[in-house]
């Protein structure tokens, strides 16, 4: 990617257990943000977007082999030359179903599948979705870069894992709710600051199963700064972002030549 780099995320309501609805509103918010004056570089999708948390009926609701997902957003990414990181939906994948994530590239394809590695049990998650087995790692543009979903943030080793793999920019697809919202901003922030590179989380709003997702979508630069941050609203959050800093940061603070990885019991 060209330095500055403009992110468009695509914060939106998501309607539990309707794919039909969400698929029309995300091709709707995909061509809002492509009309953006600049044109992004890249826009960014939500947690479970096809489906969102209606996980009793999630075996007949996801997309099989994400086959829906990838054929309309490959097409849309071939046709106005953008960069999607397409937020994560529900996957069948023969009897299982995954929370995914798919990377495509300014062509269309598909350059990266990530699937959430740690399901979070306080919605159920580990009843209805099998967990992914590798990290989320990927260029775009010539650069690395890295995804995570939601609940993966309280992971530190994943993040720092996507890092020492040389990502610069690690995206976070969620559908976090109300009442931890300050988790979600002390975590976000931590993740940046530790690592020393750009956060960029892409959360839902809305109600759903009891739940209400307080949008919050940010962008927050390797000195942890939020450099821009959404309202609790449906909207286009968009930034531009300059990589140069990552290089900057981490030569002013060198955290990763300090490390002491043989003293850590992990
Ligand atoms: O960790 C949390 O508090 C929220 C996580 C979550 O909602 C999710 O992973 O879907």
């Amino acid at each position: 990617m060209t330095t500055p780099l403009r992110l468009a995320l695509v914060q939106m309501n998501i309607i539990a257990g309707d794919p039909e609805a969400n698929f029309a509103a995300m091709e709707a918010k995909l061509e809002e943000a492509a009309a953006l004056v600049p044109k992004p570089d890249l826009i960014a999708l939500p947690e479970m977007w096809n489906t969102g948390y209606a996980l009793t009926d999630i075996q007949k609701l996801a997309d099989p082999d994400g086959d829906r997902t990838k054929a309309t957003i490959s097409a849309f990414c071939g046709k106005h030359g953008i960069n999607v990181l397409a937020g994560s939906i529900a996957q069948l994948r023969g009897s299982a179903v995954t929370n995914t994530v798919h990377v495509f590239d300014r062509s269309g394809k598909v350059v990266a599948e990530y699937s959430k590695i740690h399901l979070f049990q306080l919605m159920n998650e580990h009843l209805h979705l099998e967990a992914g087995a590798e990290t989320g790692r990927f260029e775009l543009d010539g650069v690395p870069a890295g995804t995570m979903i939601c609940y993966d943030i309280r992971f530190p080793e994943l993040a720092r894992s996507l890092a020492l793999g040389g990502a610069r920019i690690v995206f976070v697809p969620a559908e976090w709710p109300h009442p931890r919202l300050h988790h979600w901003r002390t975590l976000l922030q931590a993740r940046a600051i530790e690592n020393q590179m750009y956060v960029v989380s892409i959360n839902t709003v809305g109600e759903s199963g009891g739940a209400s997702f307080f949008g919050h979508s940010m962008v927050i630069d390797p000195w942890g700064e939020v450099i821009a941050e959404a309202p609790e609203e449906e909207t286009i959050l968009v930034a531009d972002i300059d990589l140069s800093l990552v290089e900057e940061v981490r030569g002013r603070i060198p955290v990763f030549a300090d490390r002491k990885p043989a003293l850590y019991d992990l």
